[in-house]
């Protein structure tokens, strides 16, 4: 893997990115590089993802959302007061890449396949992806986590439609109703040919127990029908309280007159209906699937229906949609199709149009998105109490990074968090992507997010392990202190390197205002703003002084300064806070007073 290579600055000047919007919310000062998302989540407490912005160029003009299948009037609105909207239905996979590099956020629905080429297309203006429903199958994640491109949906607003539609074929497929139906039309009366099967007492195995599944449960009980469940991640209190039990997958398929399938497409549940497990079911079972066509092997169940191990099917997804028509499973006797049809009511395509809107319209606005699937959502409360740490996290990896000599690789950070907080209670995912931030972003050409932290971190042969200190004191400030150290590298500032011979930058928050407060093992008193000149010099009176007065000829502002030193009259690190950049040459002025032994200037 590919070291972060010699961390050299590229392009000091456009680094610290102090030209982004201020954004109107208490987070901005923290956060002048970001996007912040509010919104309700559906769960309760507001949510914030936390995202750079390069879509932030669009404050000015209006950002640009593609609308690249079918969305309800009210979503369109809701989009059209912040965006400009373009709505192209039906784009090939080369005009969606064509296009996508014009716009900000781009919404689908499951017709749209946003894969790599789609992301690598935008050329880094993509921000946003909203999936106007819940299967979020057809949308590359890795590749979207790798650009940085936040994945929105809307879980929530079809759940009824698409369960309403499952007990739909259910009762449909039981009695005959679309072959009924065809036969009337075509001008026959087969009363004896379509003689069904009652529900009423029957058992029904949803397979995958979440919103749809549950829903599903929920009517079918009220059929009448007895109701098992196989899922391995719901909680079993939760099928308790609507009276269904939850049985092992085996056990689902040996008992079940009728199965219902309600899980993603994902790996591990792709054709998981396949001849091995048609042979595991009780012969004559009726199957309905409006999850995805993926789940079931479609050759296997044809056999099993010609086996008669299934007697009838019905089926609103297709691994491919649409499907052949000449395909033997469509025009099977003894399947009931429907085209995608689960979240295609009036009043879920309305819900979802405006669900999905919202939520990228707020991404857009740098407000919240509760509904990310492709980064971890960091509660309200927690983040206004983390912001100034993400601050100081952040700060102390551009440092951090600055202190490595020209020629060594970056490859091994330690993150300690000194807290009284219990493990549980103190999620450092948000603190952790921002010390990565802070520490690519100088060396290199990436903007690093909540989303894509982790990834880039990865791909760059960057390994960051943390590690908690407990301490005694009180648990309402979330934390002490952060220190990071960068291993098996030689630092440009000797004196940053700590006894066991890591580069180590330390820092805490006072009143709000992050600090640095050691550097190696000296310790400094420094707050974080502007830019810092590190000095290392023989511990003497006027220091402090000469110093100054170079700066104050040349104008720069002297924020804070202070001195850590070992033992009086012997060596002392003397960190100086300025507010404008020194000249070469004020810096040159220093490093040749004879007591100073070396300096560095670190921008924050
Ligand atoms: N036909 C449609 O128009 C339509 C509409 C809405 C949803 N859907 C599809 O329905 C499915 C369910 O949607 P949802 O909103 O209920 O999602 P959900 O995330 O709420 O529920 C999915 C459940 O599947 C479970 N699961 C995961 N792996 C499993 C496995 N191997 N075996 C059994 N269960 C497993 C999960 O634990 C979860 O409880 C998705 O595939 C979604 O795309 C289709
Ligand atoms: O996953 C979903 O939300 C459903 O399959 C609905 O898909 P659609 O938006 O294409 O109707």
């Amino acid at each position: 893997m590919a070291s972060l290579g010699t961390p050299t600055l590229k392009n000091p000047s456009s680094v610290f990115l102090s030209s982004k919007p201020r954004l109107p919310s208490v987070l901005s000062a923290a956060f002048p590089n970001t996007l912040r998302f509010p919104r309700s989540h559906p769960q309760g407490g507001r949510r914030f993802l936390i995202i750079t912005a390069s879509a932030a160029s669009s404050f000015s003009n209006k950002p640009t959302v593609l609308v690249a299948e079918k969305l309800s009037e009210a979503g369109l609105e809701l989009l059209k007061e912040f965006a400009n909207v373009d709505c192209s239905y039906n784009l090939s996979p080369e005009e969606l890449c064509t296009k996508i590099s014009l716009c900000d956020a781009l919404i689908v629905r499951s017709g749209t396949k946003v894969n790599r080429e789609v992301f690598e297309s935008s050329g880094g203006r993509l921000k946003v992806v909203g999936r106007a429903g819940v299967g979020i199958d057809n949308v590359d994640l890795s590749a979207a986590t790798e650009h940085g491109c936040l994945v929105v949906n809307a879980p929530t607003a079809n759940t009824v439609a698409a369960a309403e539609h499952g007990i739909a074929l259910l009762a449909a497929m039981a009695r005959n109703v679309a072959q009924a139906d065809a036969s009337v039309k075509a001008g026959k009366w087969q009363r004896n040919k379509y003689v069904g099967v009652s529900l009423v007492g029957k058992t029904l195995a949803v397979m995958g127990f979440g919103k749809v599944g549950s829903e599903v449960a929920r009517r079918a009980k009220g059929l009448g029908m007895h109701v098992i469940a196989h899922d391995p991640y719901a909680p079993a209190d939760r099928a308790r309280a609507i009276g269904v039990e939850l049985v092992s997958f085996d056990e689902a398929l040996a008992t079940a007159d009728f199965i219902s399938l309600h899980m993603p497409l994902t790996p591990a549940t792709n054709k998981m209906l396949n001849d091995e497990t048609f042979a595991k079911m009780k012969k004559g079972v009726r199957i309905v699937n409006v999850a995805r066509g993926g789940v079931i092997d479609e050759e296997a169940l044809v056999r099993a229906l010609d086996d008669g191990i299934v007697a009838q099917a019905a089926l609103d997804v297709f691994s491919q949609e649409p499907p052949k028509p000449e395909s033997k499973l469509v025009q099977h006797e003894r399947v009931t199709v429907t085209p995608h049809l689960g979240a295609s009511t009036m009043e879920a395509q309305e819900g979802v149009a405006i669900e999905i809107s919202e939520a990228v319209v707020g991404a857009l606005k740098g407000e919240l998105a509760a509904t990310a699937v492709n980064a971890p959502m960091v509660p309200a409360e927690i983040l206004t109490e983390l912001k100034p740490y993400v601050e100081l996290a952040e700060k102390l990896g551009r440092l951090a990074v600055q202190l490595v000599a020209g020629g060594s690789g970056v490859k091994t950070v330690k993150v300690s968090y000194a807290t009284s907080r219990a493990p549980d209670d103190f999620d450092t995912r948000l603190l952790r992507a921002m010390i990565t931030k802070g520490i690519i972003e100088p060396i290199s050409s990436v903007f690093v997010n909540l989303v894509n932290a982790d990834f880039t971190a990865k791909q760059r042969g960057l390994r960051i392990t943390e590690e908690r200190v407990l301490l005694d004191g009180s648990p309402e400030s979330p934390l002490e202190s952060i220190q990071v150290q960068i291993a098996n590298v030689e630092s440009k500032f000797a004196s940053a390197m700590s006894e066991s011979g890591e580069i180590r930058v330390e820092g805490r928050v006072k009143d709000g205002v992050p600090h640095l407060t050691k550097v190696g093992s000296f310790e400094v008193d420094v707050s974080l703003e502007g830019s810092i000149i590190l000095c290392r010099q023989v511990d003497q009176p006027g220091m402090i002084g000469t110093v100054g007065s170079i700066l104050g000829e040349e104008n720069v502002n002297v924020s804070f300064m202070s001195v850590g030193r070992v033992a009086p009259r012997k060596h002392a690190v003397m960190a100086i806070g300025v507010d404008d950049q020194p000249s070469k040459e004020s810096l040159k002025r220093i490093g040749e007073v004879p007591a100073i032994e070396e300096f560095v200037f670190l921008k924050l």
